[in-house]
């Protein structure tokens, strides 16, 4: 091809003219949106510890996660609160420019025990409330290291994936091995009968952020939940039959986790 066929001229206007610049600028923008990383994900759900962690490795991590969703555009819906890890992965997606929607029962809201939240703040009755709001407002699930209060959760999102009540993936960050001990258990209950094999891989776990989020949008659901999606659906419909009676109810606890 000439240098002078319009062609040419068309591809590779003269710099320094006004049509030329505003060409090459559209090609720098769509080189960027190129090179953007699309997510099938809106909304990715963090459980955390409360606390850092005594090593360096799990602060960076959480730094290292937020970094990942606020490369991929994804907004981010936590506990709420700025301690520990939580307050690690909040801060730095807010500073990046991403959403964060922080979930948290009107009694933890105090600033003496959570400190200072960024982004949205949710405001709801109980644990339970905030998990199924936090589980409702997500298409995935990720857990870092943490406590009980992160165990808990990742459990519960496990288990009700494996009831049928969400298909939506759960990913484990299993920084320097912190989850090895715990997905030795599961193999020992799998081994033992007290998990399915074909629900063995119900949720993905990898060493850094950007493997796990790539591992949770390659995930395909495991399809044998015994309780399909669509009756959780239907029995969320369903007007409560009798007010709760003092302590746990089923039926309203079936009602707040169908998502
Ligand atoms: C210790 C107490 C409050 C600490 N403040 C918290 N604020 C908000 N959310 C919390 C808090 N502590 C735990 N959580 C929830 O549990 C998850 C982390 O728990 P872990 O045991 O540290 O792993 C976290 O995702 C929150 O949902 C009250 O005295």
């Amino acid at each position: 091809m000439s240098f002078y066929s319009p062609l040419y001229l068309y591809t590779h206007p003269p710099k320094g003219s006004f049509s030329g610049d505003c060409f090459w600028r559209l090609r720098q923008i769509m080189e960027l949106e190129r090179k953007m990383v699309k997510s099938r994900f809106k909304r990715v759900c963090v459980f955390c510890g409360s606390s850092t962690g005594k090593r360096d490795c799990y602060r960076d991590a959480a730094i290292e996660l937020a970094q990942e969703l606020v490369e991929r555009r994804l907004d981010l819906v936590y506990g709420g609160g700025s301690i520990g890890l939580m307050g690690l992965v909040s801060q730095a997606v807010h500073q990046g420019g991403g959403n964060v929607l922080g979930i948290i029962p009107r009694t933890l809201m105090s600033k003496e025990i959570t400190g200072e939240t960024v982004g949205e703040v949710k405001p709801v009755a109980d644990m339970h409330q905030r998990k199924a709001e936090m589980a409702r407002h997500s298409d995935c699930f990720i857990a870092l290291p943490g406590g009980y209060g992160t165990l808990e959760e990742l459990l519960e999102v496990i288990t009700w994936a494996q009831l049928g009540i969400h298909d939506k993936p759960v990913g484990l960050l299993n920084v320097d091995g912190y989850y090895n001990y715990l997905l030795t258990f599961i193999d020992k209950a799998v081994d033992d009968g007290f998990i399915k094999p074909s629900q063995r891989n119900i949720f993905v776990y990898a060493p850094n952020a950007k493997e796990l989020v790539q591992k949770l949008e390659e995930y395909v659901p495991v399809s044998d939940g015994v309780i399909a999606k669509a009756r959780w659906e239907v029995e969320l419909q369903q007007p409560p039959q009798q007010p709760p009676q003092v302590g746990f109810s089923p039926t309203t606890l079936q009602t707040e986790v169908a998502l």
